[in-house]
């Protein structure tokens, strides 16, 4: 016990063994909603979720994946990856990025803060830059809270201001970016009318440009650094609306994948460029997708892809991304301080670790998991592998992914007996669930079923337990729906293909041979969610978990 009375140590379970292998299975945007022809999960074949759901009542249920129960503003919004990772790692519910920037714009104190008086020093001769996912999605960032910024730093100084979109349509249904431009573009018109030189300077689809992850393409974000700071893109518009109508036009081009474009006056040259003296601000609030284009903006060292020019700017993140590379290093809002994840608990406690997943949901069962932090909390009793994504395709032709080569992995690990925690996310039902492509969803939910029956066919070998969950919904709804829940139809007369997350909860399952006789969920934790998970696993490791997490979801009764 440290001098300040904390202790890593965990007390024993009364009743749980130790070392008992565990494998713990997240599978990405897998939520429970009803059987119909939009349900992905209930369309394909699933038989060995299915078997878990229809095995022991007291061994299956589910668990709240969005909204308050995972730190978010409200019960309106769906859950997400980052929020669903952290709660299930950390055991306790934290006010996330979203809610955290809500208050700091509501009370002001964004503008108090030291991130926002050192980009303001390059407001009297320099432009402000705002770079970011433009969507009321809520995942990674709001129109609103950039509105709200726009007004601030208007009225605390800055005189030009320059807007470079990424355009949504994963979080939001596909063609809503129209909207959202032409919101912001009227936002622009009222602070040209008070005399600001207020634009939108360039454009983009999110997975097409700057917003990868995990470092899984440089090339997207090279091609964001391209239009955003040197002022290059294959496409030059007089304005944003127009961009995005034209683009939307090519066959094939989504939202999301808008080639990159940039706006330009009437002498073609582009209007925004990012040159020295000037202030940058990365918008979004969720680090997993703009952490890479903060390396680029804020390290004079970086051979990822040639930038060619590298501006001296006064740059800021909404948040701090990783706090781990304390990156960037100034910031606008404090990033939620998750402590004491269940990971470094566990590493303290002798619990030997494997963590797997494909590149674009590695981060989410490591960094994420342990609370936005990168690394091993132990080189030695821990080991993260990434399996390599495809990168330069759209899921949806390979629905199948790496989910194979994960349970393996996987597999190979539980079966070594090295490791007692084996930890993997599988990515398909998420990551083809968002490409709006319901046959090729199915083949994808289809593929994390079998992954996930390899992974239990070693825990039975090795006496094993599992808890199999998921960070929240997806591919169980495909449609969006109205009040009453009946799909919304376009002007067509089509039903819209709902690309984002939901609302619904996920499932959580335990069992294995190695599940003490008398484990059970309690029936007294109803409205639990993704948080009471890592007690959970604390119990099943053999261990009480610390007192502030959130309560766990079983007990044992004497058989
Ligand atoms: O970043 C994404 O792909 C989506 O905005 C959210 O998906 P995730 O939360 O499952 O990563
Ligand atoms: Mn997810
Ligand atoms: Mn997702």
């Amino acid at each position: 016990m440290g001098s300040s009375g904390f202790s890593w140590k965990l007390n024993d379970h009364p009743k749980l063994p130790k070392g008992k292998t565990i494998a713990m299975v997240v599978l990405d945007g897998w939520g429970e909603a009803h059987a119909n022809q939009y349900n992905c999960i209930h369309i394909a074949e699933t038989p060995t979720m299915d078997s878990l759901k229809k095995g022991a009542p007291e061994k299956w249920r589910l668990v709240k994946a969005h909204g308050k129960a995972v730190g978010l503003p409200t019960d309106d919004d769906m859950g997400n990856s980052e929020v669903g990772h952290n709660a299930l790692g950390a055991g306790r519910i934290f006010a996330q990025g979203a809610k955290l920037v809500d208050s700091a714009l509501e009370t002001g104190k964004i503008y108090d803060g030291e991130g926002f008086n050192y980009i303001k020093e390059s407001f009297a001769t320099g432009t402000l830059h705002l770079i970011g996912l433009l969507s009321d999605g809520g995942v990674h960032s709001r129109i609103d809270q950039l509105q709200l910024l726009l007004k601030g730093a208007s009225v605390r100084g800055a005189k030009r201001i320059r807007v470079h979109i990424l355009t949504d349509g994963r979080d939001c249904l596909d063609g809503s970016s129209v909207g959202f431009v032409e919101t912001l573009e009227n936002d622009l018109v009222k602070l040209r009318e008070k005399g600001i030189d207020a634009q939108i300077a360039s454009g983009g689809g999110r997975m097409y440009v700057t917003m990868d992850r995990y470092e899984n393409d440089w090339e997207v974000v090279k091609r964001g650094w391209d239009a955003q700071v040197l002022g290059e893109a294959p496409h030059k518009f007089k304005n944003a609306v127009e961009a995005v109508k034209k683009l939307r036009e090519i066959p094939n081009i989504s939202d999301q994948y808008l080639p990159p474009f940039v706006i330009v006056d009437d002498s073609g040259k582009s209007v925004g460029p990012i040159v020295d003296g000037d202030a940058v601000v990365t918008m979004n609030f969720r680090a997993d997708r703009m952490v890479m284009l903060a390396s680029a903006l804020e390290y004079e060292k970086f051979d990822k892809f040639d930038r060619v020019r590298y501006p001296k700017i006064r740059y800021a993140g909404m948040l701090q991304y990783d706090g781990e590379l304390k990156l960037p290093s100034k910031y606008l809002v404090s990033p939620p301080e998750i402590d004491r994840t269940s990971g470094e608990y566990l590493v303290h406690n002798g619990v030997r670790t494997f963590a797997c997943s494909e590149t674009v949901k590695f981060g989410h069962v490591t960094f994420f998991w342990n609370g936005n932090r990168s690394g091993y909390f132990s080189d030695k009793m821990e080991e993260y592998v990434e399996i390599p994504s495809d990168s330069g395709i759209t899921f949806n032709v390979q629905p199948k992914m790496k989910a194979l080569e994960i349970a393996e992995k996987a597999r190979d690990a539980i079966l070594s007996r090295k490791w007692d925690q084996v930890r993997v996310n599988l990515p398909n039902s998420d990551m083809v669930g968002h490409t709006g492509d319901i046959n090729a969803t199915i083949v994808a939910c289809k593929a994390a079923d079998q992954a996930v029956k390899m992974i239990l066919d070693a825990i039975e070998q090795v006496g094993g337990i599992y808890v199999v969950t998921a960070d929240h919904g997806n591919a169980e709804d495909m449609v969006k729906r109205n009040k009453k829940g009946e799909p919304l139809l376009d002007k067509n007369g089509n039903i819209q293909i709902l690309t984002s997350h939901t609302l619904e909860p996920v499932p959580v399952a335990i069992g294995g041979p190695g599940l003490a006789p008398g484990v059970r969920f309690r029936t007294d934790v109803p409205t639990g969610g993704l948080a009471n998970v890592a007690a959970t696993v604390m119990n099943l490791h053999g261990f009480e978990a610390p007192s502030d997490y959130e309560t766990t979801l079983i007990e044992v009764v004497d058989k």
